[in-house]
């Protein structure tokens, strides 16, 4: 056995079934590709990006936005299960997810939405109703929201997921609570304003999950003071590996 393979066997098979898991499979690998080949590219475009726009963030500025405009950014398979596994564990009917891409982390989400809805798992409300199982997918770039829904597809999932067109500063104003689970996985400098539109939502109890915290400590400071401040609506903890995750309650 391989060294990879052996460490593969380590870990506990995908939750997700057949259909969905051979569309993500396949999409885990591009994002794996391009991320090995994104390094220098990355910083040239960090470089451009600072000479013609005074920014070092390509996600600022006009040339780094097209670069990244076909990238996937896909999130790590681990991270993408253990969220699979926290909207189990707390019955998620209703979820939302800021920064969609191709579709990769809405597969997870809309999977344990739709078995949960399957098992009857999903809780009733406070009103004591239940309202429509729904992933709320967000995506700027026309083509990404295009592969996104194909994907969504080939993995059965469609019944489960609306993906909003736009700018997720307006389009999540558009979201009807309540609100179980969260995904943050969106380019830095919206995670804090994409969390501040969706709080009013989110049920007591409700979890949001933040990619990259560690990694990204400095550019998430204000969003990580946020969910971290005793005086705040949420309670926080922070897992380490692969680049950190922040898993935070609603109070
Ligand atoms: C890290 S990727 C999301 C990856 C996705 N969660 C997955 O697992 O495949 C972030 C995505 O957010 C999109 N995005 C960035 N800013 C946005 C905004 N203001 N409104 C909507 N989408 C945005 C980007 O185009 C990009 O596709």
């Amino acid at each position: 056995m391989t060294e990879r393979a052996a460490r593969t066997a380590a870990y506990a098979p995908s939750p997700l079934d057949d259909r969905a898991r051979a569309v993500v499979d396949r999409l885990h690998a591009h994002s794996r590709r391009q991320t090995r080949t994104a390094l220098a590219p990355m910083l040239a475009h960090a470089v451009t990006s600072r000479l013609r726009e005074g920014t070092w963030d390509p996600t600022r500025s006009a040339d780094g936005k097209a670069w990244l405009a076909d990238k996937l950014v896909a999130l790590d398979p681990h991270k993408a299960a253990l969220c699979h596994q926290l909207c189990r564990a707390i019955g998620a009917r209703r979820v939302v997810e800021a920064g969609t891409s191709y579709g990769v982390s809405t597969i997870y989400l809309a999977a344990a939405v739709r078995d949960n809805v399957a098992d009857g798992t999903s809780l009733p409300h406070q009103d004591g109703g239940l309202p429509e199982a729904r992933v709320f997918g967000t995506e700027h770039e026309p083509a990404k929201v295009a592969e996104a829904r194909a994907n969504i597809a080939a993995a059965g999932l469609s019944e489960h997921v609306d993906i909003l067109v736009g700018d997720l500063r307006e389009t999540l104003t558009t979201v009807q609570g309540p609100i179980d689970f969260m995904l943050v996985d969106i380019w830095i400098p919206m995670a804090l304003p994409a969390l501040r539109i969706v709080t009013p939502l989110l049920r007591p109890g409700a979890l949001v999950v933040c990619d990259n915290v560690v990694s990204g400590r400095r550019q998430y400071a204000d969003y990580l003071a946020h969910v971290r401040d005793p005086a705040g609506p949420f309670t926080s903890v922070t897992l380490p590996g692969h680049g950190g995750l922040e898993v935070s309650r609603k109070n």
